[in-house]
């Protein structure tokens, strides 16, 4: 019978925390164990009341010690711990390896369940004081049995535990206890995810009776591949030489659905921030090239919104790919690819953006609105939204059309002919882009499309990857769709409508992306703590946030299953005593052992990131920012500044958010009584916020002086009143 070695997750863990000459033992040892390990130089030791008798230690060198496990059945080693001699004992008495007898996965987790240990436990990373006896609720899962709640994935011997809890902060003080794949399934079930549901994600792919001392069948099984990977050389090297990129092969189950797999049309994934969506974006890529013929003229297309998110994801794609898989891989950002699609057809134009500071595009503006009508109350605000939402939107270039355009969503209602009125500004704009040959984007993606019709150009890609999908407009969306063929596996589109900076609302169906029947979502948060992930969606309460499909998304079921500190906020009188206490915490930080790199420090406005930047150069602190189109050079030292806008889908150990103040979120950058205009605005400074705080791994500190942000107060009713 053949021999599988295996390794967990938890040993890659274990190898990070020895000191350096140890690791490099450990790698020469587990080499030599992955080729034999039955070899004579591995001595194994039986441990006395082991959780699991078929544990083992091996000998790495005089003090330390490995944790296999060797079950009777088979001939499979799995490599589970390393630590000194006595901690790794002592670990193998306190964790329990099995495989679940309804889910046939294997559950790696701590057995010792002290009394009242949920509150006392020394590992106890918060405090959850016991509800008074006549306040208590009623137990959370009191609708299910057990035997349900064992279907789902947990232990036996956790039902009593685990159905006396009654709420969730209970629930999570107890997930210390649990195997992580349960603790997600009870976490979804209690935050009102249908048991049906729950069920279909964490028993989906065992239709057979378990063996529970199969263990070459349970590693084969998608709900063990999450922890353990069964190793052959070439995986081992890399897993040794970066034992923390855990994202390089263990991937969730939900993720893994995704990415192996022929999809009879496009797909849609959503899931909260930290979810995994770039990962697994990641890993189709792969997948998808890897199954293109060795010499093909096609190429797969992954592409989002920014230009540092690209070079992001073009760096993890050289981590995990061949060399042959990425040479099948196009990586750019979508504006990117126009400029270059335009230029390689002579296209004539400069392109602009909407609203931005381009000096031909803010003349041409300032030109259109001296044709303002004094008879029409509208502020300039009002022109750019109705320019960018309606007119620019719909691609209008007549009269005629401005008059019978749907305004859906916008406030303020304007007849025909107040509509008539309004139309000379965007005529004369209109005129004057013409006549300085200036395009905007979304005109430029329009033309692409035209380009591709007239000269009738084949479809160049097999398949597109879009990250970040909720920032891309109609236009984009309509762009891609021309670059594919529509068949198997064409578009996977990965996105979060939290997360929308840019309010380019988009409906796939109407840009003839279909995705009905092939939509999923990801649930759990691998990047920030429970703690910064409750407080982040938080300021998101009473959001509406759609599902890029004209449906609605929700936070629900949305699970960390880190914890740490709570978010720090912390509130000054003023400006110098804010930066002063950012800079204390650096240091202390710094002191701490935290990289310089791995701070970030995030503000709403570019004036407010200057002057924190002068402030910790001031003190001494070195810093670096984060730039518009920039890569960022991970090598070079310094505290990372940047912009809400900068930070989106980047990621930080610890992140500072700066100058949070009344004023300043929502920036009030605009005049406007418009109720609708008001209410999307602060929408969308809600979701800026919400992106700038979950790119914290480990700790968020959030900062103001004077007045706190109102967005940290509960239950913001946003209203509504928009036109239909
Ligand atoms: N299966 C996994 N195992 C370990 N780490 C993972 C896994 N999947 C994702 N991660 C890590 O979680 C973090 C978030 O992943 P990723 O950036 O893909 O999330 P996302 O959903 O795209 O986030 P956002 O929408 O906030 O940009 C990253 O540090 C990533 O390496």
């Amino acid at each position: 019978m053949d021999i599988q070695v295996a390794i967990s997750q938890d040993f890659l863990t274990s190898i990070v925390k020895l000191p350096k000459a140890q690791q490099k033992k450990v790698n020469q040892f587990v080499s030599k164990f992955r080729n034999a390990p039955l070899a004579t130089g591995i001595n194994y030791e039986k441990i006395n009341d082991a959780a699991n008798p078929d544990m083992r230690s091996v000998r790495i060198d005089q003090s330390y010690r490995g944790i296999v496990l060797k079950p009777q059945q088979g001939s499979v080693y799995i490599l589970l711990w390393v630590d000194h001699h006595d901690d790794a004992y002592e670990w193998a008495r306190r964790h329990q390896c099995k495989i679940h007898p309804k889910t046939g996965v294997i559950q790696l987790y701590a057995t010792e369940v002290k009394a009242g240990s949920i509150h006392q436990h020394k590992d106890e990373k918060f405090h959850i004081e016991p509800e008074p006896i006549e306040q208590q609720l009623s137990p959370l899962f009191e609708n299910y049995n057990s035997q349900q709640l064992i279907e789902l994935g947990l232990p036996e011997e956790f039902t009593e535990q685990v159905k006396a809890l009654q709420s969730m902060e209970l629930l999570a003080a107890f997930s210390e206890k649990l195997p992580n794949d349960a603790y997600e399934a009870l976490y979804f079930l209690a935050d009102g995810i249908p048991y049906e549901e729950v069920l279909e994600d964490y028993r989906s792919n065992v239709a057979e009776d378990v063996d529970t001392d199969d263990f070459a069948a349970a590693l084969a099984r998608e709900g063990s591949k999450r922890r353990f990977v069964v190793v052959d050389d070439e995986d081992l090297e890399q897993m040794l030489d970066a034992p923390l990129e855990k994202w390089r092969v263990f991937l969730h189950p939900s993720q893994r659905k995704l990415v192996e797999r022929d999809w009879n049309g496009p797909v849609r994934v959503l899931g909260g921030a930290g979810t995994g969506k770039t990962v697994a974006a990641i890993h189709r890529a792969k997948w998808l090239s890897s199954q293109l013929p060795e010499v093909s003229n096609k190429k797969i297309l992954f592409t989002t919104f920014t230009k540092n998110l690209a070079s992001d994801i073009s760096e993890h794609l050289e981590q995990i790919c061949s060399h042959a898989e990425l040479s099948n891989i196009e990586t750019i950002n979508i504006d990117s690819w126009v400029h270059k699609f335009l230029k390689r057809n002579s296209y004539n134009y400069d392109i602009v953006y909407p609203g931005d500071t381009n000096p031909k595009r803010v003349s041409s503006w300032q030109k259109a609105l001296d044709n303002k009508s004094a008879s029409l109350d509208l502020s300039d605000h009002f022109y750019e939204e109705e320019w960018k939402l309606v007119i620019q939107e719909q691609s209008i270039t007549e009269k005629s059309e401005y008059i019978r355009a749907k305004r859906t969503g916008r406030g303020t209602r304007l007849n025909r002919k107040e509509r008539l009125l309004a139309w000379s500004v965007f005529e004369e704009y209109l005129l004057q882009l013409n006549h300085k040959k200036i395009k905007e984007m979304p005109d430029a993606m329009r033309d692409c499309i035209a380009i591709i019709d007239s000269k009738n150009i084949k479809p160049i890609y097999s398949s597109v990857i879009v990250d970040e999908g909720q920032d891309m407009g109609s236009q984009a969306y309509e762009l891609i769709r021309r670059l594919v063929a529509e068949d198997k596996n064409d578009i996977f589109i990965v996105g979060d409508g939290h997360q929308r900076i840019y309010r380019n609302k988009v409906v796939l169906g109407r840009c003839g992306i279909n995705i009905i029947g092939r939509s999923r979502k990801l649930r759990v948060n691998y990047r920030t703590t429970e703690e910064t992930k409750q407080l982040a969606v938080s300021v998101l309460s009473n959001v509406p946030v759609d599902d890029l499909d004209n449906g609605e998304d929700t936070s629900k079921g949305y699970i960390s299953l880190m914890h740490g500190e709570m978010p720090e906020i912390i509130v000054k009188n003023n400006f110098i005593e804010e930066a002063d206490a950012v800079v204390e915490r650096i240091e202390q930080l710094e002191a701490a052992g935290a990289k310089l790199r791995d701070m970030c420090v995030v503000a709403r406005t570019k004036s407010i990131r200057d002057a924190f930047g002068n402030a910790l150069s001031k003190a001494g602190i070195k810093t670096y920012e984060v730039m518009a189109n920039g890569i960022d050079r991970r090598h070079q030292d310094g505290v990372r500044l940047a912009t809400m806008h900068r930070v989106k889908g980047l990621e930080f150990q610890n992140v500072f958010i700066v100058g949070v103040n009344k004023n300043t979120l929502p920036l009030r950058n605009f005049k406007s009584d418009d109720p609708v205009e008001l209410r999307e605005h602060e929408m969308s400074e809600r979701s800026l916020l919400h992106v700038a705080m979950t790119r914290a791994m480990r700790s968020l500190t959030i900062s103001t002086h004077g007045v706190l942000s109102e967005f940290f107060r509960k239950n913001n009713d946003l209203g509504t009143g928009a036109e239909v």
